[in-house]
């Protein structure tokens, strides 16, 4: 693989996905960008060609769909020149859990959680070979929030945060990076997909400060970024109360609260 591996990104048409892929190629990637819409990705290609020299296939794909997902996972497995994925093609949806319907919450599993995985499955292999190459994938911090009230999104975003973590622990010591990005509310498309109004809102991030800080994790080889938690040592409490878990998870008996009196 070489110094500057092409970098396929996920969700490139809009949003988190486009700076992902402005940024890549400013640092002199080449890049496959994967969406549906072909005349977004186009035009942000021919911008990108043109300022920064790089190489930048389309690779026009809606990710909930069986062919077009079969087609990324090919192109994955075989283009030995990707050696970064930047799993980021995401959605929402609003209102609550009883006033969704299954058609849309099916659909949002299979984009956020499915895609992502089947795509992570398509790579890791042949980066493992090679000991080297990245997997990014976006996550949000709705996964650890359970009161935000965005269920079944946040629970995929739980998904994201830990296939991360269990990919790190499988694929790290092959010499493949993972990191897990946790955004917060940022400035981008998804909320009108949502129902929201951004302006309405405080504490939105604008979406360049969010790549640029997700990519400072990225050069550090992080695996857990929270570009919006000021307070890193929050993270490490929370992460390091799991860990006080392990080795104490598994028993042959009940714990003594569980069983019955007499
Ligand atoms: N913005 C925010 O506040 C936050 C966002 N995130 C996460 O960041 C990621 C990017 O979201 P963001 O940039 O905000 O959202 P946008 O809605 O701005 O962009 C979403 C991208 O995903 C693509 N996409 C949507 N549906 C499909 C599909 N079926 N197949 C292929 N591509 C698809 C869209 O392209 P197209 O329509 O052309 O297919 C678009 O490029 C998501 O995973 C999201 O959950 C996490 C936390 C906060
Ligand atoms: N994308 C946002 C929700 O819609 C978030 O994750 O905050």
């Amino acid at each position: 693989m070489s110094q500057n591996p092409a970098v396929l990104i996920t969700g490139a048409s809009t949003g988190i996905g486009a700076i992902y892929a402005e940024r890549f190629a400013r640092r002199g990637h080449d890049l496959v960008l994967v969406a549906r819409d072909v005349t977004r990705m186009e035009a942000l290609a021919g911008r990108l060609r043109q300022e920064t020299g790089v190489t930048i296939d389309i690779l026009p794909a809606d990710l909930t769909q069986a062919s077009d997902l079969a087609k990324v996972e090919a192109r994955l497995r075989d283009d030995a020149r990707i050696g970064i994925l930047v799993n980021n093609a995401g959605t929402a949806i609003g209102r609550t859990f009883v006033e969704q319907s299954v058609d849309e919450m099916t659909r949002l599993v299979a984009l956020n959680a499915t895609a992502l995985v089947r795509l992570a499955g398509a790579i890791a292999p042949r980066l493992a070979e090679a000991g080297e190459g990245a997997i990014v994938n976006i996550g949000s911090v709705v996964g650890l929030v359970p009161e935000f009230g965005m269920t079944v999104y946040g629970a995929t975003k739980a998904f994201v945060l830990f296939l991360s973590q269990g990919l790190a622990h499988e694929l790290g010591p092959k010499g493949v990076y993972i990191q897990a990005v946790l955004p917060a509310t940022t400035r981008t498309e998804i909320w009108d997909h949502v129902g929201a109004d951004l302006d309405a809102m405080s504490n939105v991030m604008e979406v360049g400060d969010l790549v640029d800080a997700a990519l400072v994790g990225f050069d550090r080889r992080e695996l857990v970024t929270i570009p919006p938690l000021h307070d890193a040592g929050l993270w490490d409490a929370f992460d390091g109360a799991r860990k006080a878990m392990l080795g104490k998870l598994v028993n042959a008996l009940p714990a003594e609260r569980y069983r019955r009196l007499g």
